[in-house]
């Protein structure tokens, strides 16, 4: 199969979806492999490692689209890559639909194979968002912190307080992947830390592996007015899978903050929990201000720190992307039920039920959108 790397062209995005040690993983069991000039520059990886590694470096990103039969990418698709389409292509990246249905439209009129990292489901857990997540959501609370310094416009608090000052509050609702992973900076911060989630028994494995360096609390709107309005800091982390965010946090509940509070909505990239973030933002322009509370909504966050991102996302990436190159994608759709889950289009058909619900599109399952190739495996 012919793996094609284009360059991440989205703001200060400086991942990119292979490392040489990919390329040599795809080369070693016979495929092509080829990368658009620079793309892995923002990650440390010069053209000439690709090249020492077996891959093709080709000049411009229409070239790798077209000689592709699977394109790998780290971001979705920006409006000026869709012309990159066609049926049949494969596309293995984070696609986020929900919140994108231009894309969506795009992905289906076109008929590609649009597999998402974001879906691909084993033991209801994510192990393609699970590093960035990671990333995410360590950053998350560094990043919180220097908003709340007074020269980033915040209201001049020190998340670890000092002896005689009380500590800063950080509350993080949705305590998954990243709601752990922005507690463990936060206490390690100093900070004063609070958990909301929905499942009481993820709260109780919270309970086990923070012990009273935090508080819990059940997700309802009672809770999390009260722990919103008491908050330095307020970490967005929650996730149903495929399907919008909800908004938990009200524009009512954040005019309760008081100044110069800052809000961290990671989930943004698949719409936010909050209801005062009405548009993404990027590394170039993060925050803006609303009812006096910094809000922070770029939806790339692991793209600020992309040499450890990069090899995070292909760690994971790369034994997936492998199946699908040594199989052929239809027969390792029909024998990865994990790779099976990621397929949110296909065929011109919506193949995820939360991103056809969301976006109003029929849903169509993937043994369906794809009958006739799936049976002539
Ligand atoms: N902005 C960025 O750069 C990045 C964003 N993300 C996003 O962060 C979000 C969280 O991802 P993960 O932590 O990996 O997901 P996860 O699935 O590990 O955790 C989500 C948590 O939300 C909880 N939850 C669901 N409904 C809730 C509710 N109503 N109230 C409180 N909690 C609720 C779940 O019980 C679960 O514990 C996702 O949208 C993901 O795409 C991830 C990486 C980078
Ligand atoms: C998960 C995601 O959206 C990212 O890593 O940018
Ligand atoms: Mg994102």
């Amino acid at each position: 199969m012919i793996i094609g790397v284009p360059k991440e062209i989205k703001n200060n995005e400086n991942r990119v979806a292979l490392t040489p040690a990919g390329v040599v993983s795809f080369v070693n069991t016979g495929h092509k492999v080829i990368v658009e000039s620079e793309a892995g520059v923002g990650s440390g990886f010069t053209n000439e490692d690709y090249a020492n590694a077996g891959a093709d470096i080709i000049e411009n990103a229409a070239d790798v689209w077209a000689q592709a039969e699977m394109i790998m990418k780290v971001k979705e698709p920006l409006p000026s890559e869709y012309d990159y389409f066609r049926e049949g292509l494969i596309l293995f990246t984070y696609l986020h639909l929900a919140a994108e249905p231009a894309l969506a439209q795009a992905l289906k009129d076109k008929g590609v194979i649009a597999i998402a990292y974001e879906t691909v489901t084993v033991n209801r857990t994510l192990p393609l968002l699970t590093p960035m997540s990671e990333v995410a959501g360590r950053m998350a609370a560094q990043i919180g912190s220097q908003f709340l310094q007074k020269s980033n416009g915040g209201k001049g608090i020190l998340l670890a307080g000092v002896p005689g000052v009380s500590r800063g509050k950080v509350t993080i609702i949705g305590g998954g992947v990243v709601g752990t992973n922005a507690a463990k900076m936060a206490i390690g911060l100093g900070a004063d830390v609070t958990i909301i989630d929905l499942s009481a028994e993820r709260l109780r494995q919270l309970d086990d592996i923070f012990g009273n360096q935090i508080k819990t609390l059940i997700s309802n709107p009672f809770n999390i007015a009260e722990a919103v309005a008491e908050s330095d800091l307020l970490i967005g982390a929650v996730l149903i899978p495929g399907a919008k965010a909800p908004k938990l946090v009200t524009e009512e509940m954040i005019k309760a903050m008081k100044p110069g509070s800052v809000v961290v909505d990671v989930a943004i990239d698949q719409g936010g929990v909050v209801e005062t973030i009405d548009h993404i933002t990027t590394h170039d322009n993060p925050t803006y201000e609303k009812h006096g509370v910094i809000h922070y909504a770029v939806a790339n966050m692991p793209g600020a720190v992309p040499r450890t991102s990069t090899i995070a996302l292909t760690n994971v990436t790369v034994p997936y992307a492998l199946q699908i190159a040594n199989k052929g994608v239809f027969k390792a759709i029909s024998e990865n039920g994990a790779l099976k889950s990621g397929v949110n289009v296909a065929k011109g058909e919506i193949t995820y039920e939360a991103v056809a619900k969301d976006l109003g599109y029929s849903y169509t399952n993937v043994e369906d959108a794809l009958k006739k190739e799936l049976t002539s495996i």
